[in-house]
């Protein structure tokens, strides 16, 4: 199937007729009891909450979900950023992606650094943690437990653009009593489309010539038209923009909060201007911006009245995510490699 965008001829639809449109996620309300007690507590400690939101948002193609489109994120930048805003004294509430990278155990996860890497079994047939690991990982349990034990970090999960708008909201809201001791770190990748409730497939889209009728009769994600010989129908989906939602947070939502947002780009030539058009447009106290490509290791800091600010991470103290390899200073050095074709290299 190939699949083509057609551009939304659709005006932005306001905030309040997405919500209207778009019903909220079945575990909003026990998210909202959860964050409310959380924030009561932390606004008594006198204590500051960072919302970090993290990971990226899905656009279900069906009702029951086969397909959906999604934005990339692992979830690193979310995951270590509220560490370190923990152990900066911080309460966090963790946004994120369901199944995405959580502070603490993203150390250890199923897949790159396998936790059961780290373990053998013991004399006694107990798990033993390898010598080797012990300090380290130590080291992360007793933040992990501290966090825990002083009710210091709550965790929520969203899947959907739509559950992510509902989530963000209710929380914001929740969090206006903190004042400026509410902080939001949006590093969660979120999408500029969506396909509206009135508009998607209950099943299953069918991909050969005797597909099902569309469950409501319309059919803005469809097959139609024929593919080369030998492939199935083509794939055609009409989406609809996502409301600016970053302008709502700091106009409705938590106007005393201070908002810290990101600026994804893949061109370097771009990635400046949009992030100083995001602070222009939101109004929010710092943007952050980041290639792609070199996500792990700069980000450029762009805040109101200053200059734009680059942060680096020096090429000696990088390591590649998933190889574990760390740069070929001598091959840079020897000109048969550019830091740049060894960070595009991950
Ligand atoms: C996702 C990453 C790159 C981290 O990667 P992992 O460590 O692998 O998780 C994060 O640093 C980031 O840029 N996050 C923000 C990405 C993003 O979607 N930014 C939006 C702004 S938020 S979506 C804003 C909405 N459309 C509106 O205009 O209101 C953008 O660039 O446009």
């Amino acid at each position: 199937m190939e699949a083509s965008v057609i551009q939304p001829s659709f005006p932005v639809p306001k905030e309040s007729s997405y919500f209207r449109d778009n019903p909220p996620p079945k575990p909003l309300d026990s998210h909202t009891k959860l964050a409310k007690v959380f924030v009561s507590y932390h606004l008594h400690s006198d204590r500051g909450v960072v919302l970090v939101t993290s990971g990226g948002t899905t656009v279900p193609l069906e009702n029951q979900t086969v397909r959906f489109i999604d934005n990339f994120s692992a979830g690193t930048r979310g995951a270590t950023s509220a560490e370190y805003f923990l152990e900066a004294g911080y309460a966090v509430i963790f946004l994120h992606r369901q199944f995405s990278l959580l502070p603490y155990s993203r150390h250890y996860s199923h897949s790159t650094n396998c936790f059961l890497d780290f373990m053998t079994e013991g004399q006694n047939g107990e798990v033993v943690v390898n010598p080797g690991y012990q300090q380290k990982m130590l080291g992360v349990l007793r933040k992990y437990n501290a966090a825990r034990r002083e009710n210091k970090l709550l965790i929520l999960p969203f899947t959907t653009v739509t559950e992510y708008l509902w989530e963000l909201r209710e929380i914001a809201t929740l969090m206006r009593p903190l004042g400026p001791k509410a902080l939001f770190y949006l590093a969660a990748a979120v999408s500029d489309f969506f396909l509206p409730k009135d508009r998607i497939s209950e099943h299953k889209i069918q991909s050969s010539e005797n597909k099902e009728p569309m469950a409501n009769g319309s059919s803005d994600a469809k097959t139609s038209g024929n593919a080369p010989p030998g492939q199935g129908k083509q794939l055609k989906i009409d989406l609809d923009p996502v409301p600016k939602f970053l302008k709502s947070l700091v106009d409705g939502w938590a106007p005393e909060g201070m908002i810290v947002s990101f600026k994804l780009e893949t061109d370097p030539s771009l990635l400046v201007s949009k992030a100083q058009q995001a602070l222009e447009k939101y109004s929010h106290h710092l943007v952050i911006g980041n290639l792609l490509s070199t996500r792990k290791y700069e980000v450029v800091f762009v805040a109101p009245g200053k200059e734009e600010h680059w942060i680096r991470v020096p090429v000696h103290r990088r390591i590649k995510s998933v190889t574990g390899a760390r740069p070929d200073i001598k091959a840079m050095k020897d000109g048969q490699t550019t830091e740049q074709e060894w960070l595009r290299g991950e």
